[in-house]
């Protein structure tokens, strides 16, 4: 019932991990083919294009339902609803930057500090040519087909590129002196998909599912169990997120108590659940956290 355009190239083995993390698999024949399927709620075709191509065929409704990059939403102004927004790179699971960046001998400090008539090359025209108007600069903007670091100094000065772990700038010898916006991957949906009832339903069930597989794993699962008399102490002490689960197997005074929370958090608050009383705890991993209520 809708059709997904997945990236392919740099945001591909990431979001195909996510889709399958949310049990959504992307069956294919091989790595090279750029048709799939995905056994979910009707899930008719799945394509691979390039990112920078996924805004305009979502937006033109040759598919329902996208993932790209969201330098690609605001550079194409494709008219689309943004349903999701995940923070991971090429490498990282951070968000990356689109920059201004000028070699590393030159003198300016700031976009101001660049004058009328300066070359700026990139992948990103409209992006570049607003940010530089919006700043006062008359730049002449030339268009690059990728490797843009190459294009200075002989065909321009400075350029508005992807920066993920800055490796690129560095080898090519280059600085940043303005960061234009940070971009994470964005899940996009057709107005017109997104308006009808039925697809709507399917594509923020789809949205649901990812986002749960995205959390999920940052999170863990504690089990805790504590003698009755100690429960209030270790109630306290227990995550936001918490519930009785059910009591001892043979032993009616012992409470059997569950709660989520970001692993990052755990060390502290098993400390903090022993010393209240607790009897032991268990830790699980996660692999879904879907809820109606983030943060209930
Ligand atoms: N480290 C990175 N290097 C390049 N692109 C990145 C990186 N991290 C995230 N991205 C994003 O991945 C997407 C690449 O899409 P694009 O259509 O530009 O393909 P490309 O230039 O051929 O690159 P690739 O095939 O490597 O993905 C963009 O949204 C880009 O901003
Ligand atoms: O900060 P980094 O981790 O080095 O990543 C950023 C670099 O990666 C991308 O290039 P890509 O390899 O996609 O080639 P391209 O320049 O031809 O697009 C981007 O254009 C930068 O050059």
């Amino acid at each position: 019932m809708i059709s997904l355009a997945l990236p392919k190239g740099s945001l591909e083995r990431r979001a195909l991990e996510l889709f399958a993390a949310a049990g959504l698999d992307v069956r294919r024949s091989s790595e090279r083919s750029y048709r799939g399927t995905i056994d979910y709620a009707g899930m008719t075709r799945v394509a691979f294009y390039k990112p920078r191509e996924i805004p305009s065929v979502v937006g033109s409704g040759s598919f329902d339902l996208g993932l790209t990059g969201a330098d690609w939403v605001e550079e194409t102004g494709a008219t689309v609803e943004v349903v999701e927004s995940f923070d991971y790179s090429r490498h990282s699971e951070r968000p990356w930057r689109l920059v201004l960046a000028v070699p590393s001998g030159h003198p300016a400090t700031g976009v101001a500090d660049l004058g009328d008539g300066v070359r700026v090359a990139t992948e990103y025209p409209n992006i570049g040519r607003r940010f530089l108007q919006d700043a006062g600069i008359g730049a002449e903007v030339i268009v690059s087909y990728g490797a843009t670091e190459a294009k200075i100094p002989e065909l321009a000065d400075a350029m508005v590129d992807v920066v993920e772990t800055g490796r690129s700038l560095r080898q090519n010898d280059l600085r940043i002196i303005e960061t234009i916006r940070t971009c994470g991957a964005q899940l996009i949906a057709n107005p017109a998909a997104y308006a009808d009832e039925d697809k709507r339903a399917v594509i923020r069930n789809v949205a649901r599912l990812l986002r749960a597989a995205w959390v999920g794993p940052s999170h863990v699962l504690l089990t805790v169990r504590a003698r009755a008399g100690d429960l209030p102490g270790v109630t306290l002490a227990m995550p936001g997120r918490s519930w009785r689960a059910g009591s001892g197997l043979s032993d009616e005074d012992m409470v059997v108590l569950q709660g989520v929370l970001l692993r990052r958090d755990v060390p502290e608050t098993i400390d903090v659940l022993l010393s209240a009383g607790a009897v032991d705890v268990t830790e699980s991993d996660i692999g879904i956290l879907a809820s109606n209520t983030p943060g209930a």
